[in-house]
């Protein structure tokens, strides 16, 4: 999984032909594992929320509490970064011939700031979106905020990234939708009795703001790996695996601070203590919680941005939101809340995720066997000059 660009070009005509076919094969085990990464981190990430509030007895808190906590979940879904960071060191740096690193020091001025702005940046919409999150899943549903989620990824990688849609994409796209209205996981952190606010003002700028921000730092992300990362010397024109935990790290980093400084100044860090002691289970069960919590959305994260280095955003908000039917099952399976069941409408959301995935491997195949032809071409013509 260490290189995901193509062969070299200069080398002899089979053995080019063989590195394509090999690279591909590297390629399509990279997005698979990727897909696994986001699914694992999606349903442990929602089994271990539910689990949370219903051990905090949320749904039954008096109405002030219900929203609280927020800026611990945000803190939770960034903080975990430093377990990466042996993984990354296991992770080479590309060779570097001559000619790309004079072709880099020559092309690029600043180097070292235009990354810095790129993570600081991203990190900052990372804690937004974070916390942003945490208070829409109590606001909004699921539903709603995910496929507004989509739906802007879809705008800024047609405006940021230059996407082009094709009719695969749409479709995968117009399934993707329907599969996540009616496919919602069940979370028990949503408050009872506050149906008059789901349609408030404060609700509508709670469901915009989230999913513009995530939606915005995919498309960013993608921007960064293709105009600014693989432009430094120490990538030297290469895509790896190397830069998804760089960018991981650095922008969880910024991400973790300003949680903190938000824990802190919110004053909801003295809530606490109140609410380990509150939680069912005991403090033991309390704090493992969390710990799982931060790693699963590791985990989630990692394979977010795998997908978003390999194929595109909009590739991964696809993958990450064909996730719900699936999170729903195993919510469903694992907790035994009365009045929800896996019917039709489910069952639908389902069948229409499997659809929207194989719509879009469906154009990734093609693309990949379209590369191929075309060297193939190349070598033919090659052979007759
Ligand atoms: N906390 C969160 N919950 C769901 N989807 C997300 N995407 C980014 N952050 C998220």
């Amino acid at each position: 999984m260490e290189e995901f660009q193509g062969p070299e070009p200069g080398g002899q005509i089979m053995s080019e032909n063989r590195s394509l076919e090999l690279s591909q094969r590297k390629w399509w085990f990279s997005v698979f594992f990727c897909g696994f990464l986001i699914f694992a981190g999606d349903s442990l990430v929602m089994l271990l929320l539910n689990f949370f509030y219903v051990q905090d007895n949320r749904s039954e808190s008096d109405r002030d509490r219900q929203y609280r906590g927020t800026w611990t979940q945000a803190l939770i879904q960034n903080a975990a970064f430093p377990i990466l960071i042996p993984l990354f060191f296991l992770f080479p740096l590309p060779k570097q011939s001559p000619e790309t690193v004079s072709d880099q020091t020559s092309n690029r001025r600043h180097p070292f700031l235009r990354v810095l702005l790129l993570y600081v940046s991203l990190g900052v919409l990372a804690s937004v979106y974070s916390k942003l999150y945490a208070l829409a899943k109590l606001y909004v549903g699921w539903g709603i905020l995910v496929s507004t989620q989509l739906i802007l990824t879809s705008l800024f990688s047609a405006f940021i990234n230059r996407l082009k849609f094709n009719r695969w994409i749409i479709i995968s796209i117009i399934f993707t939708l329907a599969a996540d209205f009616f496919g919602t996981p069940a979370f028990s952190g949503t408050p009872d009795e506050d149906e008059s606010d789901t349609y408030g003002f404060k609700a509508w700028l709670i469901l915009i703001f989230p999913t513009l921000a995530f939606s915005l730092s995919l498309c960013l992300m993608q921007l960064g790996f293709e105009k600014v990362l693989v432009k430094t010397k120490r990538y030297a024109n290469k895509k790896v695996f190397r830069m998804v935990l760089e960018m991981q790290i650095c922008v969880s980093f910024i991400a973790t601070l300003v949680c903190f400084v938000g824990l802190f100044a919110s004053g909801e860090f003295k809530e606490l203590k109140g609410d380990s002691e509150r939680f069912e289970k005991g403090k033991t069960y309390y704090i493992l919680s969390l710990v799982g919590l931060a790693l699963s959305w590791q985990v989630w994260a990692v394979g977010l941005l795998g997908l978003v280095l390999l194929v595109s955003g909009l590739f991964a908000d696809v993958v990450h939101m064909c996730a719900s039917p699936f999170v729903s099952l195993l919510v469903v399976l694992a907790f035994d809340f009365t009045d929800d069941d896996y019917g039709w409408q489910r069952r639908g959301a389902l069948l229409g995720a499997v659809l929207a995935l194989a719509s879009y491997f469906y154009y990734l195949h093609k693309t990949k066997k379209k590369e191929m032809a075309e060297l193939n071409k190349r070598e033919h013509n090659n052979s007759e000059a």
